[in-house]
Protein backbone atom coordinates (compact mmCIF):
# COMPACT_ATOMS: atom_id res chain seq x y z
CA UNK A 1 0.00 0.00 0.00
CA UNK A 2 0.98 3.49 -0.72
CA UNK A 3 1.86 6.48 2.07
CA UNK A 4 1.16 9.75 1.78
CA UNK A 5 1.79 13.09 3.53
CA UNK A 6 -1.76 15.47 3.78
CA UNK A 7 -0.04 17.86 5.15
CA UNK A 8 2.83 19.75 7.74
CA UNK A 9 2.53 22.44 9.96
CA UNK A 10 5.30 24.42 11.86
CA UNK A 11 5.63 26.53 14.69
CA UNK A 12 6.54 30.15 13.67
CA UNK A 13 7.98 32.02 16.65
CA UNK A 14 5.82 35.26 17.37
CA UNK A 15 8.60 38.22 17.31
CA UNK A 16 8.70 37.81 21.19
CA UNK A 17 10.82 35.40 21.03
CA UNK A 18 13.12 36.71 18.95
CA UNK A 19 16.48 36.74 20.21
CA UNK A 20 18.73 38.66 18.68
CA UNK A 21 22.66 38.17 18.71
CA UNK A 22 23.23 41.26 20.58
CA UNK A 23 20.58 40.16 23.65
CA UNK A 24 22.72 37.10 23.52
CA UNK A 25 25.71 38.88 24.24
CA UNK A 26 24.15 40.84 27.09
CA UNK A 27 23.08 38.28 28.73
CA UNK A 28 26.30 36.41 28.85
CA UNK A 29 28.23 39.08 30.38
CA UNK A 30 25.25 39.81 32.85
CA UNK A 31 25.99 35.95 33.77
CA UNK A 32 30.02 36.25 34.31
CA UNK A 33 29.70 33.06 37.46
CA UNK A 34 27.96 30.67 34.29
CA UNK A 35 29.93 31.88 31.36
CA UNK A 36 33.57 33.13 31.41
CA UNK A 37 35.12 36.15 29.13
CA UNK A 38 36.89 34.00 27.18
CA UNK A 39 33.92 31.02 26.28
CA UNK A 40 31.56 34.35 25.31
CA UNK A 41 33.98 35.67 23.21
CA UNK A 42 34.59 31.89 21.63
CA UNK A 43 30.86 31.88 21.25
CA UNK A 44 30.80 35.61 19.48
CA UNK A 45 33.49 34.21 16.88
CA UNK A 46 31.15 31.27 16.32
CA UNK A 47 28.13 33.23 15.96
CA UNK A 48 29.95 35.58 13.54
CA UNK A 49 30.77 32.59 11.47
CA UNK A 50 27.75 30.58 11.47
CA UNK A 51 25.63 32.43 9.12
CA UNK A 52 22.48 32.34 11.40
CA UNK A 53 20.73 35.69 11.14
CA UNK A 54 18.82 37.67 13.98
CA UNK A 55 14.92 36.65 13.69
CA UNK A 56 15.62 33.05 16.00
CA UNK A 57 13.67 32.42 18.08
CA UNK A 58 14.35 30.65 21.74
CA UNK A 59 12.13 29.83 24.55
CA UNK A 60 10.84 32.26 27.23
CA UNK A 61 13.36 30.10 30.06
CA UNK A 62 16.47 31.97 27.91
CA UNK A 63 15.18 34.77 28.88
CA UNK A 64 15.56 34.13 32.90
CA UNK A 65 19.10 35.49 34.29
CA UNK A 66 20.20 33.17 34.94
CA UNK A 67 18.27 30.62 32.24
CA UNK A 68 15.31 28.69 33.94
CA UNK A 69 16.63 24.91 33.00
CA UNK A 70 13.66 24.11 35.40
CA UNK A 71 11.18 20.57 34.22
CA UNK A 72 8.31 23.19 33.86
CA UNK A 73 10.36 25.87 31.99
CA UNK A 74 10.68 22.58 29.07
CA UNK A 75 7.05 21.43 29.31
CA UNK A 76 5.77 25.09 28.68
CA UNK A 77 8.26 25.00 25.39
CA UNK A 78 7.19 22.09 24.25
CA UNK A 79 3.53 22.86 24.99
CA UNK A 80 4.39 26.53 23.01
CA UNK A 81 6.05 24.62 19.87
CA UNK A 82 3.85 21.11 19.70
CA UNK A 83 0.80 22.82 19.96
CA UNK A 84 1.46 25.79 17.61
CA UNK A 85 2.93 23.02 14.61
CA UNK A 86 -0.14 20.55 15.39
CA UNK A 87 -2.67 23.07 15.25
CA UNK A 88 -1.30 24.65 12.05
CA UNK A 89 -1.17 21.25 10.37
CA UNK A 90 -5.11 21.21 10.82
CA UNK A 91 -5.61 23.82 10.60
CA UNK A 92 -4.39 23.64 6.78
CA UNK A 93 -6.61 20.29 6.44
CA UNK A 94 -9.85 21.04 8.24
CA UNK A 95 -11.53 18.11 6.99
CA UNK A 96 -9.89 16.31 9.56
CA UNK A 97 -10.25 16.23 13.22
CA UNK A 98 -7.80 15.06 15.50
CA UNK A 99 -9.75 13.26 18.08
CA UNK A 100 -11.34 11.17 15.69
CA UNK A 101 -9.04 10.91 12.85
CA UNK A 102 -5.43 10.03 14.24
CA UNK A 103 -4.93 6.13 14.80
CA UNK A 104 -1.16 6.62 15.26
CA UNK A 105 1.34 9.17 17.19
CA UNK A 106 4.90 9.29 17.09
CA UNK A 107 6.35 12.05 19.08
CA UNK A 108 10.39 12.72 18.09
CA UNK A 109 12.40 15.10 20.66
CA UNK A 110 16.34 13.28 21.03
CA UNK A 111 17.36 15.40 24.51
CA UNK A 112 14.59 16.42 26.70
CA UNK A 113 11.95 13.61 28.07
CA UNK A 114 9.34 14.09 30.58
CA UNK A 115 6.83 12.08 32.54
CA UNK A 116 4.24 12.12 31.66
CA UNK A 117 6.13 11.91 28.06
CA UNK A 118 5.67 14.28 25.45
CA UNK A 119 3.08 12.16 23.08
CA UNK A 120 0.83 12.15 26.38
CA UNK A 121 0.99 15.87 26.32
CA UNK A 122 -0.15 15.87 22.58
CA UNK A 123 -2.80 13.26 23.72
CA UNK A 124 -4.27 15.01 26.31
CA UNK A 125 -4.56 18.74 24.83
CA UNK A 126 -6.30 17.39 21.35
CA UNK A 127 -8.07 14.41 23.41
CA UNK A 128 -7.55 11.16 21.29
CA UNK A 129 -8.71 8.21 21.38
CA UNK A 130 -8.11 5.66 23.78
CA UNK A 131 -6.94 3.34 20.91
CA UNK A 132 -4.14 5.84 19.54
CA UNK A 133 -1.10 3.77 18.96
CA UNK A 134 1.12 6.78 20.47
CA UNK A 135 4.93 6.06 20.51
CA UNK A 136 7.92 8.56 22.11
CA UNK A 137 10.98 8.77 20.21
CA UNK A 138 13.90 10.03 22.31
CA UNK A 139 17.82 9.99 21.27
CA UNK A 140 17.29 9.92 17.81
CA UNK A 141 18.92 12.89 16.89
CA UNK A 142 18.02 15.32 14.14
CA UNK A 143 16.90 12.42 11.80
CA UNK A 144 13.94 11.59 14.02
CA UNK A 145 11.56 12.97 12.09
CA UNK A 146 12.96 11.11 9.14
CA UNK A 147 13.49 7.57 11.64
CA UNK A 148 9.45 8.49 12.45
CA UNK A 149 8.34 8.66 9.06
CA UNK A 150 9.64 5.08 8.59
CA UNK A 151 7.99 4.13 11.22
CA UNK A 152 4.77 5.12 10.06
CA UNK A 153 5.10 3.93 6.81
CA UNK A 154 6.31 0.39 8.46
CA UNK A 155 2.41 0.83 10.07
CA UNK A 156 0.36 2.35 7.53
CA UNK A 157 1.69 0.10 4.72
CA UNK A 158 -0.15 -3.19 6.57
CA UNK A 159 -2.83 -0.95 7.92
CA UNK A 160 -6.60 -0.39 6.70
CA UNK A 161 -7.18 2.22 4.27
CA UNK A 162 -8.08 5.41 5.44
CA UNK A 163 -5.62 5.50 8.76
CA UNK A 164 -3.95 8.32 9.67
CA UNK A 165 -0.22 8.91 11.87
CA UNK A 166 0.55 12.12 13.48
CA UNK A 167 4.11 12.55 13.50
CA UNK A 168 5.56 15.82 15.87
CA UNK A 169 9.42 16.41 15.78
CA UNK A 170 10.77 18.95 17.62
CA UNK A 171 13.58 19.33 19.94
CA UNK A 172 13.61 21.22 23.69
CA UNK A 173 16.01 23.57 24.50
CA UNK A 174 14.80 25.32 27.90
CA UNK A 175 17.41 22.20 29.36
CA UNK A 176 20.25 22.11 27.22
CA UNK A 177 22.49 25.63 27.54
CA UNK A 178 25.89 24.26 28.56
CA UNK A 179 27.27 26.80 30.85
CA UNK A 180 31.03 25.24 31.16
CA UNK A 181 34.35 25.87 28.97
CA UNK A 182 34.88 22.92 27.02
CA UNK A 183 34.57 24.68 23.47
CA UNK A 184 33.18 21.27 21.68
CA UNK A 185 30.64 21.61 24.01
CA UNK A 186 29.94 25.18 23.80
CA UNK A 187 29.00 25.24 19.61
CA UNK A 188 25.45 23.55 20.07
CA UNK A 189 24.75 26.69 22.40
CA UNK A 190 25.54 29.14 19.17
CA UNK A 191 23.46 26.64 16.55
CA UNK A 192 20.43 25.27 17.80
CA UNK A 193 17.24 27.05 17.88
CA UNK A 194 13.24 26.75 18.74
CA UNK A 195 11.33 25.04 16.47
CA UNK A 196 8.76 22.29 15.85
CA UNK A 197 7.03 20.50 13.08
CA UNK A 198 4.01 18.47 12.65
CA UNK A 199 3.38 16.19 9.65
CA UNK A 200 -0.07 13.98 8.67
CA UNK A 201 0.44 11.09 7.19
CA UNK A 202 -2.15 8.29 5.33
CA UNK A 203 -2.57 5.16 3.17
CA UNK A 204 -5.49 6.81 1.12
CA UNK A 205 -4.53 9.17 -1.80
CA UNK A 206 -7.91 11.19 -2.00
CA UNK A 207 -6.31 13.87 0.45
CA UNK A 208 -2.64 13.54 -0.43
CA UNK A 209 0.05 16.45 -1.31
CA UNK A 210 2.93 13.49 -1.44
CA UNK A 211 3.51 10.31 -2.04
CA UNK A 212 6.45 8.90 -0.13
CA UNK A 213 9.04 6.94 -2.04
CA UNK A 214 11.99 4.82 -1.14
CA UNK A 215 13.49 5.48 2.48
CA UNK A 216 17.54 4.29 3.68
CA UNK A 217 18.99 4.26 6.83
CA UNK A 218 22.52 3.82 7.26
CA UNK A 219 24.08 4.21 11.08
CA UNK A 220 27.72 4.13 11.43
CA UNK A 221 28.31 3.61 15.24
CA UNK A 222 30.19 0.89 14.69
CA UNK A 223 33.66 3.13 13.54
CA UNK A 224 34.96 4.14 16.86
CA UNK A 225 35.16 8.11 15.51
CA UNK A 226 31.61 8.18 14.15
CA UNK A 227 30.37 7.35 17.54
CA UNK A 228 32.21 9.74 19.15
CA UNK A 229 31.58 13.00 17.07
CA UNK A 230 28.69 14.00 18.64
CA UNK A 231 28.62 12.89 22.20
CA UNK A 232 26.68 13.96 25.66
CA UNK A 233 29.04 13.90 28.56
CA UNK A 234 29.98 15.41 31.38
CA UNK A 235 33.52 17.86 31.29
CA UNK A 236 36.04 17.82 33.68
CA UNK A 237 33.78 20.12 35.66
CA UNK A 238 30.93 17.19 35.68
CA UNK A 239 28.72 19.97 33.94
CA UNK A 240 26.99 18.21 31.14
CA UNK A 241 26.81 18.61 27.46
CA UNK A 242 27.14 17.82 24.10
CA UNK A 243 30.26 17.31 22.61
CA UNK A 244 30.59 18.20 18.80
CA UNK A 245 33.55 16.76 17.64
CA UNK A 246 35.51 19.60 15.51
CA UNK A 247 35.54 16.86 13.03
CA UNK A 248 31.99 16.24 12.45
CA UNK A 249 31.51 17.94 9.27
CA UNK A 250 33.80 15.99 7.47
CA UNK A 251 32.85 12.87 9.66
CA UNK A 252 29.28 13.30 8.34
CA UNK A 253 30.58 13.89 4.65
CA UNK A 254 32.42 10.37 5.18
CA UNK A 255 29.25 8.69 6.44
CA UNK A 256 27.43 10.08 3.70
CA UNK A 257 29.41 8.87 1.12
CA UNK A 258 28.83 5.12 2.44
CA UNK A 259 25.05 5.97 2.85
CA UNK A 260 25.13 6.83 -0.82
CA UNK A 261 26.11 3.56 -1.99
CA UNK A 262 22.71 2.19 0.12
CA UNK A 263 20.86 5.02 -1.35
CA UNK A 264 21.64 5.01 -5.36
CA UNK A 265 20.62 1.97 -5.87
CA UNK A 266 16.77 2.73 -4.18
CA UNK A 267 16.74 5.83 -6.58
CA UNK A 268 18.74 6.60 -9.69
CA UNK A 269 17.64 5.64 -12.66
CA UNK A 270 19.35 2.44 -14.64
CA UNK A 271 21.46 4.58 -16.70
CA UNK A 272 23.34 6.34 -13.69
CA UNK A 273 24.28 3.18 -12.22
CA UNK A 274 25.92 1.86 -15.04
CA UNK A 275 27.99 4.61 -15.31
CA UNK A 276 28.90 3.92 -11.78
CA UNK A 277 29.39 -0.06 -12.47
CA UNK A 278 31.33 1.37 -15.37
CA UNK A 279 33.79 3.85 -13.30
CA UNK A 280 34.41 0.79 -10.67
CA UNK A 281 34.92 -1.94 -13.03
CA UNK A 282 37.58 1.02 -14.94
CA UNK A 283 39.65 1.79 -11.67
CA UNK A 284 39.93 -2.04 -10.79
CA UNK A 285 41.04 -2.81 -14.04
CA UNK A 286 43.57 -0.11 -15.17
CA UNK A 287 44.35 1.94 -12.38
CA UNK A 288 47.45 1.22 -11.31
CA UNK A 289 47.49 3.46 -8.33
CA UNK A 290 46.95 3.62 -4.62
CA UNK A 291 42.78 2.64 -3.74
CA UNK A 292 43.07 6.57 -2.53
CA UNK A 293 43.88 7.62 -5.63
CA UNK A 294 41.26 5.70 -8.11
CA UNK A 295 38.34 8.49 -9.26
CA UNK A 296 35.07 6.98 -9.06
CA UNK A 297 32.21 8.39 -11.38
CA UNK A 298 29.77 10.46 -8.51
CA UNK A 299 26.22 10.13 -10.09
CA UNK A 300 24.11 13.52 -10.91
CA UNK A 301 21.55 13.50 -8.09
CA UNK A 302 20.44 17.17 -9.39
CA UNK A 303 19.06 14.83 -12.40
CA UNK A 304 16.46 12.87 -9.95
CA UNK A 305 15.35 15.08 -7.75
CA UNK A 306 13.98 18.88 -8.25
CA UNK A 307 14.42 19.71 -4.40
CA UNK A 308 16.56 18.52 -1.58
CA UNK A 309 16.27 19.26 2.22
CA UNK A 310 19.46 18.71 3.84
CA UNK A 311 19.63 19.15 7.31
CA UNK A 312 20.91 22.01 8.42
CA UNK A 313 23.35 21.29 11.23
CA UNK A 314 25.74 23.83 10.64
CA UNK A 315 26.82 25.91 7.59
CA UNK A 316 30.09 23.56 7.49
CA UNK A 317 27.95 20.06 7.42
CA UNK A 318 26.11 21.82 4.65
CA UNK A 319 29.08 23.13 2.92
CA UNK A 320 31.21 19.20 2.89
CA UNK A 321 27.27 17.95 1.88
CA UNK A 322 27.49 19.84 -1.55
CA UNK A 323 30.52 18.92 -1.95
CA UNK A 324 30.11 14.97 -1.47
CA UNK A 325 26.69 15.40 -3.45
CA UNK A 326 28.05 18.03 -6.19
CA UNK A 327 24.61 19.89 -5.61
CA UNK A 328 24.23 23.11 -6.83
CA UNK A 329 24.27 26.14 -4.74
CA UNK A 330 20.42 26.67 -5.75
CA UNK A 331 19.70 22.74 -4.68
CA UNK A 332 21.55 23.74 -1.12
CA UNK A 333 19.65 27.24 -0.97
CA UNK A 334 16.40 25.97 1.10
CA UNK A 335 18.72 24.81 4.09
CA UNK A 336 21.03 27.04 3.93
CA UNK A 337 18.13 29.95 4.21
CA UNK A 338 16.86 28.16 6.87
CA UNK A 339 19.50 27.90 8.93
CA UNK A 340 19.68 31.49 8.18
CA UNK A 341 15.99 32.17 9.59
CA UNK A 342 15.29 29.72 12.10
CA UNK A 343 18.65 28.05 12.85
CA UNK A 344 19.33 24.50 13.55
CA UNK A 345 15.88 22.79 14.93
CA UNK A 346 16.79 19.39 14.85
CA UNK A 347 14.92 17.38 13.10
CA UNK A 348 11.77 19.61 12.51
CA UNK A 349 13.91 21.78 10.52
CA UNK A 350 13.50 19.42 7.13
CA UNK A 351 9.85 20.91 7.24
CA UNK A 352 10.73 24.33 7.22
CA UNK A 353 12.96 23.83 4.15
CA UNK A 354 10.20 22.08 2.54
CA UNK A 355 8.01 25.53 3.63
CA UNK A 356 10.86 27.87 2.04
CA UNK A 357 10.67 25.43 -1.13
CA UNK A 358 7.14 25.48 -1.30
CA UNK A 359 6.74 29.46 -0.36
CA UNK A 360 8.90 30.05 -3.62
CA UNK A 361 6.85 28.01 -5.27
CA UNK A 362 9.43 25.70 -7.41
CA UNK A 363 7.51 22.80 -6.25
CA UNK A 364 5.41 21.42 -8.85
CA UNK A 365 3.32 18.82 -9.61
CA UNK A 366 5.51 15.30 -10.24
CA UNK A 367 8.78 17.30 -9.01
CA UNK A 368 10.81 14.80 -6.45
CA UNK A 369 12.13 15.84 -3.17
CA UNK A 370 15.00 14.10 -1.28
CA UNK A 371 15.39 14.68 2.43
CA UNK A 372 18.67 14.07 4.17
CA UNK A 373 19.69 14.22 7.97
CA UNK A 374 21.98 12.97 10.12
CA UNK A 375 22.12 12.62 13.80
CA UNK A 376 24.44 11.23 16.34
CA UNK A 377 25.87 7.47 15.45
CA UNK A 378 26.20 8.75 12.46
CA UNK A 379 22.63 7.84 11.53
CA UNK A 380 21.98 9.23 7.89
CA UNK A 381 18.89 9.11 6.72
CA UNK A 382 16.60 9.60 3.52
CA UNK A 383 13.58 9.68 2.59
CA UNK A 384 12.12 10.27 -0.94
CA UNK A 385 8.81 12.66 -1.50
CA UNK A 386 7.32 13.41 -5.25
CA UNK A 387 4.87 16.23 -4.93
CA UNK A 388 0.98 15.05 -6.04
CA UNK A 389 -0.21 18.49 -5.06
CA UNK A 390 1.76 21.35 -5.12
CA UNK A 391 0.27 23.66 -2.59
CA UNK A 392 -2.67 26.59 -3.35
CA UNK A 393 -1.84 28.63 -0.21
CA UNK A 394 1.68 29.46 -0.23
CA UNK A 395 1.14 32.45 2.00
CA UNK A 396 0.62 30.90 5.28
CA UNK A 397 3.55 28.81 6.33
CA UNK A 398 6.25 29.91 7.87
CA UNK A 399 7.61 31.79 5.73
CA UNK A 400 4.71 34.03 5.42
CA UNK A 401 6.02 36.88 6.27
CA UNK A 402 10.12 37.26 4.99
CA UNK A 403 10.44 35.43 1.86
CA UNK A 404 10.29 37.95 -0.37
CA UNK A 405 13.41 38.73 1.63
CA UNK A 406 15.30 35.70 0.61
CA UNK A 407 17.61 34.40 -0.67
CA UNK A 408 20.55 36.70 1.67
CA UNK A 409 23.97 36.76 0.94
CA UNK A 410 26.02 34.28 3.38
CA UNK A 411 29.66 34.72 4.30
CA UNK A 412 32.05 32.59 2.38
CA UNK A 413 33.48 29.32 3.89
CA UNK A 414 37.52 29.43 4.49
CA UNK A 415 38.75 25.89 3.64
CA UNK A 416 40.48 24.42 6.73
CA UNK A 417 44.04 23.39 6.71
C1 LIG B 1 30.46 26.14 13.95
C2 LIG B 1 30.66 26.63 12.52
C3 LIG B 1 29.39 27.31 12.08
C4 LIG B 1 31.81 27.66 12.50
O1 LIG B 1 32.01 28.14 11.20
P1 LIG B 1 33.42 27.99 10.47
O2 LIG B 1 33.78 26.57 10.47
O3 LIG B 1 33.35 28.68 9.16
O4 LIG B 1 34.34 28.85 11.37
P2 LIG B 1 35.80 28.57 11.83
O5 LIG B 1 36.43 27.39 11.22
O6 LIG B 1 36.52 29.87 11.67
O7 LIG B 1 35.55 28.32 13.38
C5 LIG B 1 35.41 29.39 14.27
C6 LIG B 1 36.12 29.00 15.55
O8 LIG B 1 35.43 27.91 16.13
C7 LIG B 1 36.29 26.79 16.31
N1 LIG B 1 35.45 25.60 16.14
C8 LIG B 1 34.61 25.33 15.14
N2 LIG B 1 33.97 24.17 15.37
C9 LIG B 1 34.41 23.71 16.55
C10 LIG B 1 34.13 22.56 17.33
N3 LIG B 1 33.23 21.66 16.96
N4 LIG B 1 34.78 22.41 18.48
C11 LIG B 1 35.69 23.33 18.92
N5 LIG B 1 35.98 24.44 18.23
C12 LIG B 1 35.37 24.62 17.06
C13 LIG B 1 37.38 27.00 15.27
O9 LIG B 1 38.56 26.33 15.64
C14 LIG B 1 37.55 28.51 15.34
O10 LIG B 1 38.26 28.83 16.51
P3 LIG B 1 39.30 30.05 16.53
O11 LIG B 1 38.50 31.28 16.22
O12 LIG B 1 39.84 30.05 17.91
O13 LIG B 1 40.31 29.73 15.47
C15 LIG B 1 31.03 25.47 11.59
O14 LIG B 1 32.29 24.96 11.93
C16 LIG B 1 30.05 24.35 11.58
O15 LIG B 1 29.02 24.38 10.91
N6 LIG B 1 30.40 23.27 12.29
C17 LIG B 1 29.56 22.10 12.40
C18 LIG B 1 28.70 22.22 13.60
C19 LIG B 1 28.10 20.88 13.98
O16 LIG B 1 28.84 20.02 14.49
N7 LIG B 1 26.80 20.68 13.71
C20 LIG B 1 26.11 19.45 14.00
C21 LIG B 1 25.11 19.74 15.08
S1 LIG B 1 24.43 18.23 15.63
C22 LIG B 1 23.10 18.01 14.64
O17 LIG B 1 22.63 18.90 14.04
C23 LIG B 1 22.55 16.64 14.58
C24 LIG B 1 21.96 16.12 15.86
O18 LIG B 1 22.10 16.73 16.91
O19 LIG B 1 21.33 15.07 15.81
Amino acid sequence: REVYLVDYGCFLGEPCYRFPFAMALEHGRFMTDLIDEESLSFMVRLHERSAIGEETSLPDSFRCIPPDNSIEASREEAELVIFSAVDKAFAARSELNPAEDIDTLIVACSFTTLTPVFADVVVNRYKLRADVQSVNLSGMGCSGALIAIGLARNLLRVAPPGQHVLIIATEILSSMLYTGTKREMLVPNVLFRMGAAAMIMTNSPERARFRLGPIVRTLTAARDSDYRCAFQEEDDEGITGINLSKDLPVVAANALKGHITAFGPAVLPISELLRVALSIVRNRLFSAGTKEGRRYYRPSFGKVFQHFCIHPGGRRVLYEVQRGLGLSDRDMEASHMTLHRFGNMASSSLLYELGYIEAKRWMKKGDRLCMISFSPGIDCSSVVWECVKPTADTGSGPWAGCIHRYPVPLPKIVERA
